[in-house]
C-alpha cells in the first residue's frame, strides 16, 4: 500500500510547527526523518497517525492502516510481556505472538509482568507490538533509545522482513539502520511566521 502525503501542515500546542510537507512511500521502503530537535518529527508521526488533525493537507491511507510507536512504550506493567502482546494483538483482530516474541528476544521474559523490565526490555516490547498488528504501515519515533547494539539490530532486521514482506515504514531516528529508502529533512518545512505557542497538548501515549 502506497503512503501519499500530500502539502501537510501540522500543529502542536498551538503553534504552527510545519508546513508544505509532501511525500510518498512505496511497499518496501522505510522513509526516515531527519531535522533538529524541536523541528516537528514527533508532530509529524502524530498527525500521520491519526492522534491529531491536519492543518491543511491530506494523508492517504488513513491511520487504520498504521501503527504508531511513540516515545513511551504504552506496555501496560501488571501484564505479562506474552498478555500484553496478546491484548495488543487482539484489538487489531490478529491472535499469533510467536513471531513478535522471537524476532524480539522476548520469549525468556514472556511470562515476565511489563513494569519488572528494563529500560531496554520495555522498549523491546513496546516495538514488539508494532509486529502483532498486522497493519501495513509502521510508524516509529526515535525506536533506538534505550536499547543496545544488539536490540538495535535486531529491530533493523524485523523492519527489513516487514519491508520484505511489502510493508513500510516511517522512523524518526538519527540512527543509520541501513534501511532501503530514502531520508526526509524537515528544516525546509519549517512553518513561517511561528505564532506564540499558548496552549499545552498532553501527549498521547
Ligand atoms: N506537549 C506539547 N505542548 C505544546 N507544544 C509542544 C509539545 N510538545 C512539543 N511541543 C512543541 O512543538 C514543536 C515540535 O515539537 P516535536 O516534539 O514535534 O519536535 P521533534 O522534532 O520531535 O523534537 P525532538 O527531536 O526534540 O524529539 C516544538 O517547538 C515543541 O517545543
Amino acid at each position: 500500500m502506497e503512503m501519499h502525503v500530500t502539502n501537510l501542515a501540522c500543529t502542536r500546542g498551538g503553534l504552527r510547527v510545519l508546513e508544505g510537507v509532501s511525500f510518498r512511500v512505496s511497499p518496501g521502503q522505510a522513509l526516515v526523518l531527519r531535522g533538529p530537535n524541536g523541528i516537528g518529527k514527533t508532530t509529524l508521526l502524530r498527525t500521520l497517525a491519526g492522534l491529531q488533525p491536519a492543518d491543511a493537507g491530506s494523508v492517504d491511507p488513513g491511520p487504520e492502516a498504521m501503527a504508531y510507536a511513540s516515545h513511551a512504550d504504552g506496555n501496560k506493567a501488571t501484564l505479562t510481556v506474552g498478555e500484553n502482546l496478546t491484548f495488543w494483538a487482539r484489538l487489531h483482530g490478529m491472535t499469533d505472538i510467536g513471531a513478535a516474541l522471537r524476532d524480539f528476544n522476548l520469549e525468556t521474559l514472556v511470562e515476565r509482568p511489563g513494569g519488572s523490565l528494563s529500560a531496554g526490555q520495555k522498549r523491546r516490547l513496546g516495538l514488539a507490538r508494532m509486529a502483532v498488528t498486522g497493519r501495513p504501515i509502521w510508524l516509529f519515533d526515535e525506536p533506538t533509545v534505550s536499547l543496545d547494539t544488539d536490540s538495535v539490530a535486531l529491530f533493523a532486521a524485523a523492519i527489513t522482513r516487514h519491508l520484505d514482506a511489502g510493508g513500510s515504514a516511517v522512523i524518526a531516528t538519527h540512527i543509520d539502520l541501513g534501511l532501503q529508502g530514502e531520508v526526509l529533512q524537515l528544516g525546509p518545512f519549517k512553518a513561517e511566521a511561528p505564532q506564540h505557542a499558548d496552549d499545552f497538548h498532553e501527549a498521547f501515549l
